[in-house]
């Protein structure tokens, strides 16, 4: 069964998270699906929610602390309050505007490791690279596992191209499963697809060998599009 994640970036409030996860997980209960499914909210929206056993929080972000002096992060004591587990480490946002480098996301992979967290981390190279060609990507692709315990049990890695994500530009079929191939060869363990990943093209991508499942922004925003996303996807290995 896929795992089909949801990253809501800097969109929704506490209150339309609220009405999406109510919606979300109303046809998980009723629906017989089986994907894993992650939503990814605002770190103001994180609640006690009651949820399906197949519908997980997780976290955009978070330091490498338990609490201290961090200002504007927010750390482990702050996730236990709403038993969060899982987080997103390395996403090309966080990278490439937010400058964190490669040093910070190995700290942070690191502590959330020895804390037992399921971890989707994320890698992906932006345009220039991939004009570069397949082995300029794919060393780029590498160096961003410098650091990073890829036999770590809770891992699930997403392949996400910068210039992919949030453009509408999703990778061709053929750069999919070429990466991915290159990606599962070394590193054993769940690779999702992100960028541009939509609700007519999820059933395919997700068909695509070494696929396990979508990392999906925009496209999963409305909850309707999103419980669109879950039933294209349901009956797919
Ligand atoms: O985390 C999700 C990815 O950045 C993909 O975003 P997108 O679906 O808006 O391209």
């Amino acid at each position: 069964m896929p795992i089909i994640a949801s990253n809501f970036k800097t969109n929704h409030t506490r209150a339309s998270t609220k009405e999406y996860l109510e919606k979300v997980n109303n046809y998980l209960k009723t629906s017989q699906n089986s994907n894993s499914v992650f939503v990814f909210p605002t770190s103001t929206s994180i609640d006690n929610f009651s949820l399906e056993k197949n519908l997980e929080i997780g976290i955009q972000n978070a330091y490498f602390t338990n609490n201290g002096s961090f200002t504007g992060e927010i750390g482990l004591e702050q996730l236990e309050e709403f038993n969060i587990k899982t987080i997103l480490i390395g996403h090309s946002e966080r990278r490439h505007i937010l400058g964190e480098t490669g040093e910070e996301i190995a700290k942070k992979f690191e502590f959330y490791k020895n804390l037992g967290f399921t971890i989707i981390y994320c890698i992906g190279e932006p345009l220039e690279v991939k004009e570069a060609g397949l082995d300029k990507t794919l060393e780029y692709i590498f160096e961003q596992f410098i650091g990073i315990d890829t036999n770590y049990e809770k891992l699930i890695l997403a392949y996400e191209p910068v210039w992919a994500i949030g453009t509408g530009k999703t990778a061709t079929n053929s750069d999919i499963e070429n990466i991915h191939k290159a990606i599962k060869e070394k590193i054993q363990k769940p690779l999702l697809y992100g960028g541009s990943v939509k609700v007519e093209n999820v059933k395919d991508i997700c068909k695509i060998a070494n696929v396990d499942g979508a990392l999906i922004g925009t496209a999963s925003w409305k909850a309707e599009d999103f419980i669109k996303i879950l039933e294209n996807t349901k009956d797919l290995k």
